[in-house]
């Protein structure tokens, strides 16, 4: 039962406990609520006696009722607060789990999963959907289930008291059930078709705010905001027309539960007349019909609501069973040599990016990736970190298979300087720290200083402790990729992966980070995605990547020597140096 709980609802182990609790004191609560109904009776058939010519008994006990009917509502109080109290503390703790979790397998998911799927989806699943999802879990399941038990309990009772009225009684509830669960494939095709609906308006509004530059700049305002109308339209459609399938499936299964009340009224009438059923069998039943079916008429619309939610479960189960990067914490290495051997590589089936890519970047040198745009130099730069699993072949750090081990552990041996530099909304300080955690300030200021971000720094209005806001917007290209140097330079990881990290900085600055960086590539494996032909002459070894292959390696002199695409890229930079606007 908890296993299936925790796999039909995404539930943490504890959380499928606590619901097993919430729904028993659920149908601890719904049966209390029968308890008035039993004491009713039996005042009933005190008053009742007499008049239908009974033997004259002692009027009822009027204290000895007050009494039973002050425990009763005592005995209501205690089975609600319970359910109350464990429903909702259970529910929001799980909420916190479930939160955590998810954010947890994100964190080691690979990063093939983010190149599919999109962030403000991803986004809407970790917080939209987790609080859909507590109204789900404090009320509808929960009640769902504790409504399910009182109701069976209550309907065999009745059934083993008058077989004849309890059919009476109780004919409407398959027939209800058949007809709320027979309508589940169109109810939740209606709510997947309003929930993509949904997410398509999300993404294209956070698509308008990240890309509101562009748009203004390209006077496209008008044609966005018509596209974006008609997703809120298509939008506003699903959602109608998902909730008027449930409301018509809803109201017609709360239609036929009406339907016992009458039947209740015909039978009992009929058996009355003939003599097999007496009047307090009767009014037990007419009674019990009035009771009985306001929690059905409740579980109804709750298997609506669980309907609905089920498309969000199906989205936290996609996220918590797809396959993690695995592989062992603790690993030792013979030195950092890089060893790409026979690689193959692609990031969607059949469109192959690299193709039987061997080379080693060694310990000490600087390896200098070129070639044409969309060559693969940043692929590779990315499969050597393991951001992806190759396909083929495979790529070792100092002798170790880096597909064994755990990305998190290969990734304390690497600093990476990527072109896109992502920055923190902190202060220069902490997004400079974020190189090694427990560094000093002195530490963080001196690596600051070695990638020259000292002069910029001390012009900020709190220096280190200036805010740069969301992603450095404060600052220009040049400053974020020297931050994000420095950062590099603090680490002091015995790989080094750069992607052009000089980048956008000016000529000046540009020899400073290079000496800089000479000193950070120190003794260090350095692999270098580089466009320019000046850094590509530092390198010690050189590979040339054009459609996924590996067309020429060697030292520059070499492949100079060879002729061929790297001595062509040399004269076309040359002639590019020369020309003027
Ligand atoms: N996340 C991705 N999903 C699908 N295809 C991708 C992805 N990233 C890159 N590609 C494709 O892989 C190929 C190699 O891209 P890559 O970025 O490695 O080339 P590159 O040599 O670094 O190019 P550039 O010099 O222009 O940066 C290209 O055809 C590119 O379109």
């Amino acid at each position: 039962m908890r296993k299936y709980l925790q796999n039909r609802f995404a539930l943490s182990e504890q959380g499928a406990k606590d619901l097993i609790k919430g729904s028993l004191y659920c149908a601890l609560a719904d049966i209390s609520l029968m308890a008035p109904l039993g004491l009713l009776v039996l005042l009933l058939d005190a008053l009742l006696k007499p008049i239908f010519g009974a033997p004259a008994s002692q009027p009822p006990d009027i204290v000895l009722y007050t009494v039973l009917g002050v425990l009763i509502l005592g005995l209501m109080y205690v089975c609600h607060w319970y359910q109350y109290t464990s429903v909702f503390v259970a529910t929001y703790a799980e909420s916190a789990t479930r939160r955590i979790s998810l954010a947890e397998k994100l964190r080691h998911l690979p990063l093939s999963y983010f190149g599919k799927k999109d962030l403000s989806d991803l986004t809407n699943t970790v917080m939209g959907d987790c609080a859909e999802l507590e109204h789900a879990f404090s009320h509808a399941i929960p009640q769902l289930i504790g409504a399910s038990i009182s109701t069976l309990l209550v309907g065999i009772g009745l059934l083993v008291f008058d077989w004849q009225m309890g059919l009476a009684l109780l004919w409407v509830i398959p027939v209800a059930l058949m007809i709320i669960l027979g309508s589940k494939r169109v109810h939740k095709s209606g709510v997947e078709k309003h929930y993509r609906a949904k997410r398509a308006c999300a993404d294209g509004i956070q698509e308008c705010l990240e890309t509101v530059q562009e748009i203004k700049a390209y006077n496209r305002e008008e044609a966005y905001l018509a596209g974006l109308d008609r997703k809120l339209d298509e939008a506003e459609r699903a959602q109608i027309s998902s909730e008027f399938t449930a409301g018509v499936f809803v109201k017609s299964a709360e239609m036929v539960l009406k339907l016992g009340l009458a039947t209740v009224v015909l039978v009992g009438s009929s058996l009355l007349i003939a003599g097999q059923t007496d009047l307090l069998t009767f009014l037990i039943f007419m009674i019990a019909a009035s009771r009985i079916y306001d929690p059905l008429s409740g579980v109804i619309a709750n298997i609506a609501e669980i309907i609905h939610v089920d498309v969000r479960i199906d989205r936290m189960n996609e996220i918590m069973r797809h396959p993690v990067q695995e592989g062992v914490e603790e690993y030792s290495t013979k030195g950092y040599d890089i060893v790409f051997d026979h690689v193959g590589f692609s990031y969607n089936e059949g469109e192959k990016v690299l193709n039987d890519v061997s080379f080693t970047a060694r310990q000490g040198e600087v390896t200098a990736l070129v070639g044409p745009s969309g060559g693969g130099k940043s692929t590779a730069t990315k499969l050597a970190a393991r951001f992806w699993d190759v396909d083929r072949g495979t790529i070792t750090l100092g002798g170790v298979d880096i597909s064994t081990v755990d990305p998190e552990a290969l990734l304390r041996n690497y600093a990476i300087v990527f072109q896109d530099v992502v920055l923190f909304n902190g202060t220069v300080m902490e997004n400079i720290r974020l190189g090694r955690r427990d560094a000093t300030d002195e530490e963080v200021m001196a690596a600051a200083k070695a990638a020259m971000c000292d002069e910029f720094v001390s012009r900020l209005p709190q220096g280190y402790r200036t805010v740069i806001g969301e992603n450095g917007s404060t600052l220009s290209g040049g400053e974020r990729q020297r931050i994000s140097i420095a950062r590099a330079l603090l680490k002091d990881a015995p790989v080094v992966l750069l992607d052009e990290a000089t980048a956008s900085l000016d000529v000046e600055n540009e020899t400073k980070i290079q000496t800089a960086l000479s000193r950070l590539i120190e003794d260090k494996t350095v692999l270098v995605i580089a466009h320019r032909m000046r850094t590509v002459a530092n390198a010690d070894r050189i590979v040339v990547l054009d459609g996924g292959y590996v067309a020429q390696q060697g030292t520059s002199d070499e492949l100079l020597k060879q002729g061929g695409l790297y001595k062509h890229m040399v004269g076309l930079q040359r002639q590019s140096m020369e020309w003027s606007i």
